[in-house]
């Protein structure tokens, strides 16, 4: 059971809908640490600032095939996540997840918890590979951070690039891969930061915890001034050591080589010395590098030469009409020449990471059916300065924002439009004046900007300043200074009044960055070094491909734009989710509700109008829960939704019946509606799973019963019937008693068709001694492969003589002979022949006189009683008092003393006669032929003496007789 949260879990049932409530609720549910609260599906979370216990896979487990909006489950990503997955795998249908908010609201830290999510869907067929690609699809997270986060003023991890990251699932709704697209790294930071804000995560974990002496690196961050232009290089609790360790850890489990990573960190080591290397003017009017050993230095990390490297920085070389075109920059041009490579450099190797990343966590497409795809882009921003960066990441927030408008507001009001509902339209704003502001061709802020970046000629910032004023200046979104700007209005600058707030862009290398120019000669020192992963990352520096160079590529603007898109008409194919982050103040600590910050976030998001459209569409969801028409309902929908309503006893100003769907007024009725319909739901929830289950559990016993009737196809083939074959698994402990039924069918199945497969004298055999078994097995020691002849005195001439012997007793066949001894009342070992027929048991003297020495009818036999022990000695206790008779079956040395028992029991058995035979320690008996002694006793001992294998067994007399045999 989780814990009761404070407040309202969802906006929508809110009583009254305004900002002050809106934010109240939020707050009071902020300082009960409920971090998070739906309006309808979207998920509003505001950054804790803090770690709060409700994640993690206890946490996961509870929200696993939950309904999102049953009862006693807080509000979580957790839910949305299984929402859409569960969309996503029972419907086939693509999901995404949206998530936005400004800097440091906790997109990225939702987008983890997600992933948490993700990775911790069941692997039901225990495939190595998804998990294999689930631990992959986590362990990107800590390089992805590493080269793509900074520390900035608003957030000491900011994203510094959009990453929009499909999972993709499949057949059994398993992930079994990823794809990250990214979109504009912040590639300026390389070079330059703000006061108070870091270079890339990266460089400060390389110096903290890499290979710096290979790469001739200082610990100290302070003396590189790329590193060191925010005069920060120390994050408080950030420990940039471990974080390397972590990274590559990433990177090893991910698959990137030992060589690849070296010659990752050699690029990173390259960019931070080239910010060491100064200029000066040289004798005409270019430039040298005054810093010789830094050079080299470079150059030898990179494996190319100082001259290649310094005649590359200080001479621009351009391509014009396919003629190559070299002239020297001055010692100013050539410092920008080197940013331009290092800046160059890191965003090639984002890129070419990337593209490994994906090929490493690629799945070949087939197996592919769905995916969930999860957007985390950069928040809207607004700094002391904005420039390029800020215009494209602003930019990119409204077109979420318009997709969102799109999908939420526009279109759910469009939806009461088209059922015929009486409405009044709730008032937004649509943003979509701001984005064609800047989008629109020709016309819009890009399109003037890359006219001026196109245009022959010198351009200059101020110049195409001046051509937005003339072109956009009467915008009611646009506004400069010599518009309608006053004079706190800062020079070089105009203003966007953006759906989130105003921002005032500094134009200031707008046209440069949206150029981006890369002169080719450095390219083609990349390209020529001996690092393989340079020339990788620099193919245009290949000469060969100089001479065709085609048309110009875009500018960074417009790519940018493309590549926004592209990210909407991607997300546009598939089921969104949004997940709306605020936060919660600017000082990034926790317990802080600045009611103020959060009510200008809630106003720009647009949340309150999502909860007065949402409400109005709430119904949607409570479609049928009256208790006679939940579950089943078998009139038509119209008059069940009636049914329904007058269940409710709703009042008819209350609703509005659409053609398809009904509309409710008033929250309160719906929350009855709602709380009713949650008592019923469990029930049924329960219910279903149950009925689930069993479905489940019978496919799988079907499956179970195919396999076996596969396995076991061919077995009347087999020569041992089955013996050696694996059964195959059962898949659930229904089947425990049902599989050792069927094993115990085959074992007997078997047994018969192994008799069946002997001749007839064997499967006789093999009979006899299953009699044996009953009598011995686990009882006796008795040797059970012996064959069993029955007559072991053939030469002797029985038959002639018996023959005289039988036909007088009435015997007509011999059941078993053998020379065996009988010990006398005095317990005197006497040799004799033994003869059982199927009438009489003959003890001839050993010289066959014909006259036997003792005859008993087989009927006679009262019990045959045998040690437990190796003891050839068998009593044989007969019907008429003091003939029983002791007799030693060993001489022969083998074990034919149960072939005796078996063969005369079973001869009784065909004269109507039976005896019980008895396994037994100590034995009573009476062979006195006087019925008045009294009963002897004899018992088993292993003999002391050692007995020759073979050598019959002694009895000694005492008051209990004591019989010694060979053990
Ligand atoms: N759910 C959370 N629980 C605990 N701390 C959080 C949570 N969400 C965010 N934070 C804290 O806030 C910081 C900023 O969050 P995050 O990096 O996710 O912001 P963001 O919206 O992705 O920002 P940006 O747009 O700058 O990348 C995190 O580093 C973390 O310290």
């Amino acid at each position: 059971m989780q814990r009761k949260e404070k407040g309202i879990k969802d906006f929508v049932l809110l009583d009254k809908i305004d900002e002050n409530s809106f934010v109240a609720n939020l707050k009071t549910r902020f300082e009960d640490n409920a971090i998070y609260t739906y309006v309808g599906e979207v998920v509003v979370s505001v950054n804790p600032y803090k770690k709060l216990p409700i994640y993690g896979p206890e946490e996961i487990a509870r929200y696993r095939g939950k309904y999102v909006f049953e009862p006693n489950i807080n509000p979580h990503v957790y839910a949305l996540t299984d929402t859409a997955y569960t969309a996503m795998k029972f419907k086939g249908i693509d999901q995404c997840i949206i998530i936005s908010g400004e800097s440091g609201a906790g997109k990225t830290e939702a987008s983890k918890v997600i992933m948490q999510y993700i990775a911790a869907v069941e692997n039901t067929n225990h495939n190595t590979e998804v998990d294999r690609v689930k631990e992959q699809l986590l362990r990107t997270n800590p390089v992805l951070e590493a080269f793509g986060n900074a520390k900035t003023n608003r957030n000491d991890n900011s994203s510094r690039f959009g990453k929009y990251m499909d999972i993709q699932f499949n057949f059994s709704g398993e992930p079994v891969g990823g794809h990250v697209t990214t979109y504009l790294l912040e590639k300026s930071r390389v070079n330059h930061q703000e006061k108070g804000e870091r270079n890339f995560h990266i460089f400060y974990q390389l110096l903290a915890g890499g290979p710096t002496g290979d790469l001739q690196l200082q610990k100290d961050a302070t003396k590189y001034p790329y590193l060191n232009k925010g005069g920060t290089v120390k994050v408080g609790s950030v420990d940039d050591a471990a974080d390397f360790k972590e990274m590559k850890g990433g990177m090893d489990f991910i698959g990137f080589t030992a060589d690849q990573q070296n010659n990752i960190f050699k690029v990173l080591g390259a960019i931070l010395h080239l910010g060491l290397v100064e200029f000066a003017a040289d004798e005409k009017d270019g430039s040298k590098v005054s810093t010789k050993p830094v050079l080299e230095t470079i150059a030898k990390i990179l494996g190319t030469t100082p001259a290649a490297i310094e005649t590359g920085l200080s001479h621009k070389t351009i391509i014009s009409g396919g003629n190559v075109i070299s002239s020297p920059l001055t010692p100013d041009k050539a410092v920008y020449s080197r940013d331009a490579l290092a800046r160059q450099m890191y965003q090639r190797l984002f890129s070419w990471m990337i593209d490994r990343i994906n090929e490493k966590v690629h799945t070949p497409h087939g197996e592919i059916k769905n995916v969930i795809g999860v957007l985390d882009i950069y928040g809207f921003e607004i700094f002391e300065s904005n420039s390029f960066e800020q215009f494209c990441i602003n930019y990119c927030n409204e077109k979420l924002q318009q997709l969102f408008i799109e999908l939420t507001l526009k279109t759910e009001q469009e939806e009461y439009m088209k059922e015929g509902i009486q409405w009044t339209p709730i008032e937004f704003f649509n943003n979509r004046i701001i984005c064609d502001l800047i989008e629109k061709k020709p016309g819009g802020i890009i399109s003037l900007l890359d006219e001026d970046c196109m245009r022959p000629g010198d351009k200059s910032d101020k110049a195409w300043l001046e051509k937005l004023q003339s072109g956009i200046g009467a915008h009611a979104h646009f506004v400069t200074k010599k518009g309608h700007g006053d004079k706190t209005f800062p020079d070089n600058s105009f203003k966007l009044v953006h759906y989130a707030g105003d921002v005032f862009y500094n134009v200031n290398g707008f046209i440069d960055k949206n150029v981006d120019a890369f002169f080719k000669d450095l390219a083609q020192v990349m390209f020529e070094s001996k690092n393989p992963l340079l020339r990788e990352m620099f193919p245009d520096g290949d000469k060969a491909t100089w001479k065709n160079a085609g048309k110009m590529p875009p500018t960074a603007g417009t790519a940018f734009k493309t590549s926004m898109n592209e990210m909407i008409a991607t997300l546009n194919t598939k089921a969104p989710s949004y997940i709306r982050c605020i936060k919660p103040n600017d000082r990034k600590s926790a317990g802080v509700f600045d009611e103020d910050r959060v009510r200008h976030q809630v106003r720009y998001l647009g949340l309150l109008e999502n909860v007065r459209v949402r409400r109005a569409g709430f119904c949607f969801r409570a479609e049928s829960s009256a208790p006679a028409t939940y579950p089943h309902w078998r009139g038509d929908a119209r008059s069940g939704v009636k049914a329904i309503l007058d269940h409710l006893k709703l009042d008819a100003k209350e609703y509005q019946m659409g053609k398809t769907k009904l509309f409710v007024k008033n929250p309160k009725t719906v929350f009855t509606f709602e709380e009713e319909r949650e008592n019923i739901i469990p029930k049924y929830v329960t219910k279903i799973q149950s009925w689930w289950r069993v479905i489940r559990v019978r496919r799988r016993i079907r499956e179970y019963f195919e396999k076996l009737q596969q396995t076991f196809a061919n077995i009347k083939k087999d020569p041992n019937f089955g013996k050696g074959t694996r059964w195959p698994a059962i898949p659930h402990p229904v089947l425990k008693n049902a599989e050792s039924t069927l094993k115990s069918v085959h074992a007997n199945w078997r047994a018969k068709r192994m008799v069946l497969s002997l001749s007839p004298e064997r499967q006789d055999l093999l009979r006899k001694k299953c009699l044996g078994s009953t009598f011995f097995t686990s009882k006796r020691p008795w040797n059970l492969q012996r064959d069993w002849t029955g007559n072991y005195i053939p030469a002797l001439g029985l038959a002639a003589r018996s023959s005289a012997i039988f036909r007088g007793h009435g015997d007509k066949e011999v059941v078993f002979a053998d020379e065996v001894l009988k010990y006398s009342r005095g317990a005197r070992p006497d040799r004799r022949m033994l003869i059982v027929g199927d009438a009489n048991i003959y003890k001839l003297d050993p010289a066959f006189k014909v006259t036997p020495k003792r005859v008993m009818s087989i009927k006679q036999i009262k019990a045959i009683s045998v040690s437990p022990n190796k003891a050839s000695v068998a009593v044989i206790h007969s019907t008429q008092p003091g003939f029983d008779t002791i007799l030693d079956l060993g001489v022969s040395g083998q074990d034919r003393l149960s072939e005796f028992v078996v063969l005369t029991y079973l001869a009784a058995r065909k004269a109507g006669h039976k005896f019980a035979v008895n396994v037994v320690d100590t034995i009573q008996y009476n062979n006195a032929e006087n019925p008045q002694k009294p009963t002897q006793t004899v018992v088993f001992q292993a003999s002391p003496r050692a007995l020759k294998p073979g050598q019959p067994s002694t009895l000694k007399k005492g008051s209990t007789n004591t019989l010694f045999y060979a053990p």
